[in-house]
C-alpha cells in the first residue's frame, strides 16, 4: 500500500507544550494518576473506557456558565442509537456562553473577561472587501438584548423557531443570538437558495418568524429579493405558528420598501416593540434540550431537520475550537461561509473564546481572489477558513499569497468541504503561504455540527488527509463489502466505511417532525447495528494516523465543496418534466479532476424525445427552485437505470463507473447489465465531442 510510506512532513509546532491540549493532557495526568504524552494516547483516553474521565475533566477545564450538576457524564451502556442524554442535570444557554465567559472559579457566574464592552466582537464585510463594520462586545449585547425584548414582546418563547434567509451579516448573528437566548430554535438558510427548497425546511419547522434580507449582492449583482419574500410569505399561508417576515436591510439604514407585502415588517419596526429595552435575560436550558436546526438531504424525500443540542454542541466546540484550533482572546477568525452552511456555526463559534468573528459575505473571485486576500492583513487574521476549490483557484491564477501580504498574523488555515489533494497540501507550503502556518484541513459534517477529524499541533502535519481523528469521538474504519448486519473493523491502513462506535455528546438529538425516530434511526444505525455510519469511505494511515476521506459512499453531491443530496433535482424533474420517466444524478470525479462534476442521465418516456431544449429547461428550473450551485455540468440522455430487485434507484455503481472506476455489480440490482452503458462516460470529453460531431452531420444532411 503507497500509503505505508510515512509522507512528507511539512509542519510542525514549535512548541508543542505551550499550547491548551497539552497543557489538559498535563492536568489530565495529573488529576487521574495516568502517563499521557502524545496525541493519540490523549485520543485514546478520550474515547476509550475511561472516556468519561477525558468529559468531566473538559467540563471543569474549560467551564461553560451553567447552573445545576450532573452526577454521571453519560451512561456509556446506553447504545448511541438511544441517544444518551449527557451531563444529565446540568442548564445552559448557548447566546450567555457566546457572549460572556465563565468564571473558572465559579462557572455559574458570567464575567465579561476576555469579552470586555469596547473589544471588538465581529467585523462584517462585503463583496469585495467593502463596506467594513465592526462591533464590539458591548454593542452585540445590547443589540441582543434589544431584539430579544422584541421577540418576548411578540409572543416568541422557549421552544419556538425562528428561521432566518440572509446574509453572513450582524443581523443574522443578533438574530441567531436572540432567539437562543429565549431559549428558542435557530435555523439559517442562504439568499441564494430557491423558494421551492427554503420551503421544503420551512414547512418542516414551522417557525414563528422568518428573518429576510431585502437584498442581496453577489458577483457583483445587486438581486432584489422582495419576490422571494412575498413568495415565503404565501407558501407558509397553512402554518398556524407564522406570524411574518421580518426584513433585514442588506445596505444598512437603506432598508427596501416592503409595504406591499403583506405580513411583512421591516427589523427596525420590528425592534420598537421593545421599548428601548435591551436588558439581557438567558434562559438556561437542559443540556440536551436543543437550539439549532440544520439540514441535508438524501436520495429521497423532503430535507432532514436534523436537531442539535445546546450542550452537546458547547461542549464539542470547547475541545475543538479551544483544544485542536488554539483559539482564544486574541483570535481573529475570517471563515469564508454562507449561512447555508454547518461552516456557519464554526465562523460565529469563536466568540465563545472572546475572539473576533470577520463575516464576509459574497464571491471570494470578485473582484478578485486577491482582493479577498488583501483581508488577512488588514484585519491581521489569525485564522482562515476556507476550501479546497479556493486554493486550487490561487494556484490556477498563479496567486502567492506569501509575497502579496503581510501574513505574520496567520496562524491557521482551515479547509473543509471536498478533498484537499497532495498537491495542494505542497502548494501551500512550497508557494502559497508563511512555513509557520498551521494548514487544517477538517471533516466532519452537519450531522454532528463538528469534525471527525482535524488538526492537532501535537503532532507534525504530512502531506494529505487530516491529521488525526476529533478527540472525544470514536472514529473506526469498517468493511465497505459488509452491507449490513454486525460490522467488522477493517486492518490497520485498510480503506473502508467511516464509523463512530461510541455515543458521542454532539449526536443530533432528533430530526424535527419524524415522531417515531424512523428517519433518524434509518439516517444512521441503519447498516451496522449500534454505529454511525456516516456516508465516508476513510482509511487511516498505519504510521502517522492521518485520516484519508477517499469519497462518498452514498449518492450526496458535491461539487466545489457544496454539498446537497440527489433528491434535490430529482424531486425538480418528477414535478415538472412529464417527459422524463426517471433520471439518475451523479457526482464524477476521476483521478484527472480537480473538482466534481455533477451528471445527470434522464431515462424519456415511450415516444419522447430527449432535446437540448429539454436539457435548457431542466437546468433553468433547478437554477430557479434550488440555486445555481446544484445546476448539473452535464445532461445526458439513458435508456436504464440501475435498480435493486425491490426497484429502489442505485446510484453509486453510475458515480463509480463515471469515475473511471471498474465495478462488480452487487447481487442485489435488478438490471446488472443496464451498468455497461455508462462506462463511456468515464471519458466525457470524447462523448461530447462525438455528439458534436453526430450534430454536424446530421445538420449537413439536411
Ligand atoms: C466540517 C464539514 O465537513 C462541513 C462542511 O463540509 S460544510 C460545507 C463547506 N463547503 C464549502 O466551504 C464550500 C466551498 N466552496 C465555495 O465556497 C464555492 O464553491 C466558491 C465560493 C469557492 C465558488 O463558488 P461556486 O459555486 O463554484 O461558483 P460561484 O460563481 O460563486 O456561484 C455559482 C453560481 O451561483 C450563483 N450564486 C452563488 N451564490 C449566490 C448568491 N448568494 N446569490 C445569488 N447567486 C448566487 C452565482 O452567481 C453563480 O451563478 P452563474 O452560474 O449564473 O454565474
Amino acid at each position: 500500500m503507497a500509503q505505508a510510506q510515512i509522507p512528507r512532513k511539512l509542519w510542525e509546532h514549535p512548541d508543542p507544550s505551550s499550547t491548551a491540549m497539552y497543557k489538559f493532557l498535563e492536568a489530565s495526568n495529573r488529576k487521574y494518576g495516568i502517563d499521557m504524552r502524545t496525541y493519540r494516547d490523549l485520543y485514546n483516553w478520550s474515547v476509550g473506557p475511561k472516556r468519561t474521565d477525558f468529559w468531566a475533566h473538559l467540563w471543569e477545564f474549560a467551564p461553560l456558565i451553567h447552573s445545576g450538576r450532573f452526577t454521571e457524564v453519560v451512561d456509556t451502556t446506553i447504545p448511541m442509537e438511544n441517544i444518551p442524554s449527557w451531563f444529565n442535570g446540568t442548564y445552559l444557554n448557548f447566546a450567555e456562553n457566546i457572549l460572556f465567559t465563565a468564571s473558572s472559579d465559579d462557572p455559574s457566574v458570567r464575567t465579561k473577561r476576555g469579552k470586555e464592552d469596547d473589544k471588538i466582537a465581529l467585523t462584517e464585510i462585503r463583496e469585495g472587501n467593502t463596506d467594513v463594520r465592526h462591533m464590539t462586545y458591548g454593542e452585540v449585547r445590547a443589540r441582543v438584548g434589544l431584539l430579544a425584548n422584541a421577540m418576548r414582546k411578540m409572543g416568541v418563547k422557549k421552544g419556538d423557531r425562528v428561521a432566518v434567509v440572509a446574509s453572513t451579516s450582524f443581523d443574522t448573528f443578533i438574530c441567531l443570538m436572540a432567539i437562543t437566548s429565549i431559549g428558542g430554535l435557530f435555523s439559517s438558510s442562504s439568499t441564494d437558495m430557491g423558494t421551492k427548497g427554503i420551503l421544503e425546511r420551512l414547512l418542516q419547522i414551522r417557525p414563528k418568524y422568518v428573518f429576510v434580507d431585502d437584498w442581496a449582492v453577489y458577483n457583483g449583482k445587486t438581486i432584489n429579493l422582495r419576490i422571494k419574500i412575498r413568495e415565503i410569505v404565501a407558501g407558509m399561508k397553512d402554518v398556524s405558528e407564522f406570524e411574518g417576515v421580518i426584513t433585514q436591510p442588506r445596505f444598512p439604514g437603506k432598508p427596501a420598501d416592503i409595504s406591499d407585502i403583506p405580513r411583512t415588517t421591516k427589523l427596525e419596526q420590528f425592534l420598537e416593540n421593545a421599548r428601548g429595552n435591551s436588558d439581557l435575560i438567558f434562559e438556561r436550558v437542559a443540556f440536551r434540550d436543543p437550539f439549532l436546526v440544520v439540514y441535508s438531504s438524501g436520495t429521497t424525500g423532503v430535507p432532514k431537520c436534523i436537531v442539535h443540542s445546546v450542550g452537546g454542541v458547547l461542549v464539542s466546540n470547547v475541545k475543538e475550537g479551544a483544544f485542536h484550533r488554539q483559539m482564544g482572546p486574541e483570535s481573529i477568525l475570517l471563515q469564508y461561509t454562507t449561512t447555508g452552511w454547518i461552516m456557519y456555526l464554526s465562523s460565529i463559534q469563536g466568540l465563545m473564546y472572546g475572539s473576533r468573528s470577520i463575516l464576509y459575505d459574497g464571491s471570494p473571485f470578485m473582484p478578485s481572489p486577491k482582493t479577498f486576500l488583501s483581508i488577512l492583513e488588514e484585519q491581521r487574521v489569525t485564522h482562515f477558513g476556507t476550501s479546497p476549490r479556493f486554493l486550487q483557484e490561487l494556484e490556477k491564477q498563479s496567486i502567492i499569497p506569501r509575497e502579496l501580504f503581510d501574513l505574520s498574523a496567520l496562524k491557521s488555515v482551515i479547509t473543509t468541504g471536498m478533498v484537499l489533494s497532495d498537491a495542494q497540501f505542497e502548494w501551500f507550503y512550497d508557494h502559497g503561504f508563511p512555513a509557520n502556518v498551521h494548514l487544517a484541513n477538517i471533516s466532519g459534517g452537519t450531522d454532528l455540527a463538528a469534525s471527525f477529524a482535524c488538526e492537532n499541533a501535537l503532532e507534525p502535519l504530512y502531506v494529505g488527509g487530516c491529521q488525526g481523528p476529533v478527540l472525544g469521538t470514536k472514529v473506526e474504519v469498517y468493511d465497505s463489502l459488509i452491507e449490513t448486519g454486525p460490522g467488522k473493523a477493517v486492518p490497520d491502513g485498510e480503506p473502508g466505511d467511516l464509523v463512530a462506535t461510541a455515543s458521542f455528546p454532539n449526536q443530533p438529538v432528533y430530526f424535527w417532525g419524524d415522531d417515531s425516530g424512523e428517519r433518524y434511526q434509518n439516517a444512521y444505525y441503519r447498516r451496522f447495528p449500534h454505529v454511525w455510519t456516516h456516508g465516508d469511505f476513510i482509511q487511516f494511515h498505519p504510521v502517522t494516523g492521518q485520516v484519508f476521506f477517499l469519497g462518498r459512499a452514498d449518492g450526496v453531491l458535491n461539487p466545489s465543496g457544496v454539498r446537497f443530496g440527489s433528491s434535490d433535482i430529482y424531486s425538480v424533474i418528477e414535478a415538472h418534466f412529464p417527459t422524463v420517466a426517471d433520471s439518475v444524478c451523479v457526482g464524477q470525479r476521476r483521478p484527472q479532476d480537480s473538482d466534481e462534476s455533477v451528471v445527470l442521465f434522464l431515462k424519456m418516456k415511450e415516444g419522447e424525445h430527449f432535446t437540448e431544449s429539454l436539457v435548457q429547461q431542466i437546468k433553468s428550473k433547478i437554477a430557479q427552485e434550488r440555486s445555481r450551485r446544484h445546476v448539473p455540468k452535464y445532461v445526458f440522455q439513458t435508456w436504464d437505470i440501475p435498480t435493486t430487485v425491490n426497484l429502489k434507484k442505485v446510484e453509486l455503481p453510475v458515480k463509480q463507473i463515471v469515475s473511471g472506476k471498474i465495478i462488480k455489480p452487487s447481487g442485489t440490482l435488478a438490471n446488472p447489465e443496464s451498468l455497461k452503458f455508462y462506462y463511456q462516460f468515464a471519458k466525457v470529453e470524447e462523448v461530447l465531442e462525438n455528439m458534436q460531431k453526430e450534430k454536424i452531420a446530421a445538420k449537413s444532411k439536411l
